[in-house]
């Protein structure tokens, strides 16, 4: 309980370096799972910040770690264009139609052989993250894929949303990143055994919730909730400076964003098929849901060659699971 800066040249000075240390061990702890300091460490570097920003308010911005904790309610969203529009997916039920694609693919790449990344198909929310020089600027829900509602103050209560990127690598001037926002199922139940406790109507799934979640007009109810994100794709990007898909990913990464860890890539659409239906019982252990899996021509070059139709990706296909039988 060290006095307050007297100055608001040393206010700054301490502000840097504790946003910078929050940053850190903020990253360490809801991207890496991996914290290096305790709960109660982090809490007194987060008030000790809140504490000089109340002294000094004209220091606080939007992308202090003080921030997560949501401000003021928004009377409604605006709509924003996306910088590059959210496209939808096809969706194949079997092994046939896989293979069925991987004809396709290698049709539309003059018979060269393709190789796939395949990730896990999170059952959440599609968000849409602008960042420019590395500091978050806008986040948006897909809505038509063109247009979405403007959530970025629920957003930036997204522990694992970075508000800054990590400036180890080089830092693209303007970088449009999407992901899938999610709440863990532990998360879920723990809300839904309060509603039962206070009479009020229980969540129907993990993914209405996170969406329900997203849409709160005022960010303090979001930032109540433990929703997470998987960064999955690119929009548009001035610098990143990355050939292929999973590169994209090694490179986000190092950016500070989390990415789901159990993509793989493979050289033949056997072994995609395989790992996808490997994943049909080991889902139940997974703390989310997932409804199936992605799989994406990996090269950024081969899918920049075979495009997109109005609608979807010829890169990539969605394999889905067979809906959950309702529970009766
Ligand atoms: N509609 C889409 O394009 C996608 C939707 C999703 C989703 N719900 N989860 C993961 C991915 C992924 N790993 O690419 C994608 S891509």
């Amino acid at each position: 309980n060290t006095a307050i800066p007297a100055t608001l040249t040393a206010a700054a000075q301490e502000i840097e370096e504790l946003r910078k240390t929050i940053h850190y061990h903020s990253h360490r702890y809801y991207v890496l799972d991996n914290p290096e300091i305790s709960d109660a460490e982090f809490d007194s570097l987060l008030r000790r910040l809140i504490a000089i920003e109340t002294a000094f308010p004209s220091l606080i911005t939007p992308d202090s770690p003080s921030q997560r904790v949501g401000g003021v309610p928004a009377e409604g969203f605006d709509r924003v264009a996306h910088l590059t529009p959210m496209l939808s997916l096809g969706n194949a039920f079997s092994a046939g139609e896989l293979r069925a694609f991987d004809a396709r693919v290698r049709n539309g790449l003059d018979g060269a052989a393709a190789e796939y990344v395949v990730e896990l198909k999170i059952d959440g929310l599609a968000i849409n993250l602008v960042y420019q020089n590395g500091r978050l600027v806008r986040g948006a829900t897909r809505g038509d894929g063109t247009y979405g509602e403007e959530v970025t103050a629920n957003i930036r209560t997204i522990r694992s949303v970075p508000l800054v990127l990590n400036a180890d690598d080089d830092i693209p001037p303007l970088l449009e990143v999407r992901g899938e926002v999610y709440m863990p199922r532990r998360e879920f139940d723990r809300l839904n055994r309060l509603r039962e406790m206070s009479g009020e109507p229980l969540m129907a799934n993990p993914r209405n919730a996170a969406a329900g979640s997203i849409r709160q007009l005022d960010p303090k109810i979001t930032a109540e909730r433990a929703l997470d994100i998987f960064i999955h794709g690119l929009g548009t990007e001035e610098g990143l400076g990355v050939a292929t898909h999973a590169a994209m990913f090694e490179k986000l990464q190092r950016l500070g964003f989390k990415v789901n860890p159990h993509y793989q890539v493979f050289d033949n659409i056997e072994d995609v098929i395989a790992y996808c239906e490997s994943w049909a019982e080991k889902r139940v252990d997974l703390p989310y849901d997932i409804d199936g899996l992605v799989i994406k021509v990996n090269s950024l070059a081969s899918q920049r060659l075979l495009g997109s139709t109005a609608k979807d990706p010829r890169w990539a296909i969605a394999f889905k699971f067979p809906a959950e039988q309702a529970a009766t």
